[in-house]
């Protein structure tokens, strides 16, 4: 059987701040991200089912991961968790989406969150192959399953 990757793009606008970071990323900035999901599976042979020929509906796809990725992050200032006491209730008298993480959210750590969310809720008849994500047009990380 024909293994075939599937890949959809996603982009989302997010602010952060790097913890005790040395340089200008400590401060509240934004980034226009954007995010690579691969899934990997062969494709369905049933002529008479709807889905026929697809390793998994592009759209099915979108939507599992704008409900449990992009949702919670677009538009969402992430802050470690263990952030100034006072900058955080600051912003929670504001109306502001403020998304406090048990990690520093880097490109890295956000891709293990991302990583650990999807291998809940994908169908089980696909594999999570590999995420990409870009912070800027020049830096990205990826996660690859087969690397772990
Ligand atoms: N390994 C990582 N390094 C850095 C991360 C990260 O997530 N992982 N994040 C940052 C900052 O948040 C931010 O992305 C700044 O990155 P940088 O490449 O320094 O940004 P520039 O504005 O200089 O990018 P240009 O493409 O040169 O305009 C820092 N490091
Ligand atoms: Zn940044």
């Amino acid at each position: 059987m024909t293994k075939i990757r599937l890949t959809r793009r996603f982009t989302f606008e997010a602010a952060h701040a790097l913890l005790r970071y040395d340089g200008p990323c400590r401060h509240i900035h934004g980034h226009s991200y954007k995010l690579e999901v691969t899934v990997i599976g062969t494709p369905l042979v049933d002529e008479e089912h709807p889905k026929n020929g697809m390793v998994m509906d592009f759209g099915d796809l979108k939507q599992i991961v704008q409900e449990h990725i992009i949702a919670r992050v677009d538009h969402a200032l992430l802050l470690r968790a263990d952030s100034s006491k006072d900058l955080k209730e600051a912003l929670r008298k504001t109306d502001q989406k403020l998304l406090l993480t048990p990690y520093q959210p880097t490109c890295e750590n956000m891709l293990i969150d991302f990583k650990t969310r999807l291998l809940d809720i994908l169908p089980a008849h696909v594999t999570l192959h590999s995420l990409k994500l870009w912070e800027t047009e020049n830096a990205f990380a990826e996660w690859y399953a087969s690397d772990n």
